[in-house]
């Protein structure tokens, strides 16, 4: 299997060249040169294997010759093997047609582990073959970091400074960060908004004096490598809904794209997709995209929903460049005009592309309330301010009532008790396996919004 960058120029590379890269050289995002295909008997045959086997199954055609099948599945028993319940990514019914795939059983309780716990072995897989190391820079609206930290604390080869926007996480999901004590993690705190905290993080790939000393990797969804973990968990849930012989619609909570173009994938690949729901806050860019191509950014307003707050969604250039024809340089063309103006619309091919498969539904703070409410009510069910946009938009599309509608329950609610207690008076307590987070101590830096101050950090502090 080989991968291309969307913007056309940088080297095609296998999966450990993307997995180690991150972010393509051109300033592209690496997607596969073509998409393995799954037969429906091939998929049928997959129904009732445990996660991890699962897991293995999926991901093989796009690690290819990289790992063999059976260091594969060493890699999949080992990440999964961490997940507090034995389903990984269990499926709970809310009503005849609506679904939860609660996708928060890992060590950091968000969706984002169901990745970083494979991407973390696979650094040190790669990495220990070359007898090389990594210095990782991310950004995180609040779930990533955890999740990636956790998945590389203590790791050798691997070095990891993770930027957040100062205040805009919630204190559960900042002390998931700040409190893991490890020589090889560094948090920063700036000025500013997740954007800006991302805008770094992919200026740095760029920036020479610091890829010079330090070769530079991602554990955001820039990285392929996630991606491909998460594409499981739709195979997952729709083989116990019948599938491949049934399709099934997703709705999906998303600000980056990735856990939705995850879905795309499995898609593309022959799983039955009837629609995947692109559920957005009030930072609504991706909903303004795919309803009428206006691809614009604005101001990143705070919500209840802290890990949707983002306005410029990386994943998006790999939906554009799939079903746009990919055209790598007239997409790198698009994107420059983006990053200049930050305002874009959609060519009539993207905009027809993205329209067979995508809906989007927006929802604001009383739309979150009131779907966290019905969850409470009518199901039985404490759901997270994320999950509950998610639930909003499942609820309202228009779909055939043959269709099961699956909500991707993308954190625990216990990550946001103030937000969940305002809407269902109920306030969630920590699992706990998380139990002690506000008795240890916090350590990060906090540093003003601009580049330099970031860049010679990390070039004060890198290894
Ligand atoms: N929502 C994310 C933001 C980063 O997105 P990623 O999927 O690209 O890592 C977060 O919670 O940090």
């Amino acid at each position: 299997m080989q991968y291309v960058s969307t913007r056309g120029s940088a080297p095609t590379l296998d999966f450990a060249g993307v997995t180690l890269a991150g972010l393509a050289n051109d300033g592209g995002l690496y997607v596969p040169a073509e998409w393995p295909q799954f037969s429906r008997d091939e998929i049928a045959s997959m129904r009732g294997l445990p996660y991890a086997e699962l897991a293995a199954r999926v991901m093989q055609p796009f690690v290819g010759d990289c790992l063999t099948p059976e260091s594969l599945r060493g890699l999949t028993a080992k990440a999964y093997g961490r997940f507090a319940h034995a389903a990984v990514t269990p499926l709970t019914q809310l009503d005849e047609r609506q679904w939860l795939l609660e996708l928060f059983h890992g060590p950091t309780l968000a969706f984002k582990d169901v990745a970083l716990q494979m991407l973390g072995l696979l650094f040190e897989e790669f990495l220990a073959r070359e007898d090389g190391t990594l210095t990782i820079v991310g950004a995180t609206s609040g779930d990533t970091g955890s999740a990636a930290i956790d998945a590389v604390a203590g790791l050798d080869r691997v070095e990891i400074f993770m930027l957040h926007p100062k205040g805009r996480v919630s204190d559960v999901q900042r002390r998931q960060m700040t409190t893991v004590r490890a020589p090889n993690v560094h948090n920063i705190a700036i000025d500013g908004s997740f954007d800006d905290a991302q805008a770094m993080v992919k200026r740095i790939f760029a920036d020479r004096d610091v890829t010079a000393k330090h070769r530079i990797g991602a554990v955001n969804s820039i990285n392929w490598a996630r991606l491909m973990a998460q594409v499981v968990y739709y195979f997952a849930a729709s083989l116990q809904l019948g599938g491949p012989e049934r399709e099934v619609a997703f709705s999906v909570p998303t600000g980056n794209f990735g856990d939705v173009f995850a879905g795309h994938v499995a898609e593309r690949i022959g799983l039955p997709i009837k629609r995947l729901i692109v559920a957005t806050n009030t930072n609504d860019i991706l909903y303004r995209a795919l309803s009428n191509g206006d691809y614009s950014t604005g101001t990143v307003t705070p919500t209840a929903a802290p890990s949707m707050d983002i306005q410029v969604s990386s994943n998006f250039e790999r939906l554009l460049f799939d079903v746009g024809g990919r055209d790598g340089i007239a997409l790198a063309e698009q994107m420059r005009g983006f990053e200049a103006s930050k305002a874009m619309q959609l060519t009539n091919a993207q905009r027809d592309g993205a329209a067979a498969l995508f809906t989007s539904m927006r929802a604001d703070e009383d739309d979150m309330a009131r779907a966290m409410r019905w969850a409470c009510e009518d199901c039985a069910e404490i759901v997270d301010p994320h999950t509950a946009i998610g639930l909003h938009a499942a609820r309202a599309v228009e779909l055939p009532h043959d269709v099961p509608v699956v909500t991707l329950a993308t954190a625990h609610p216990a990550k946001f008790p103030d937000a969940v207690e305002r809407s269902t008076g109920t306030r969630p307590s920590l699992p706990a396996r998380v139990g002690d987070l506000f008795a240890r101590e916090e350590a990060y830096t906090e540093l003003p919004g601009t580049y330099e101050a970031v860049r010679d950090h990390i070039l004060g502090h890198a290894a």
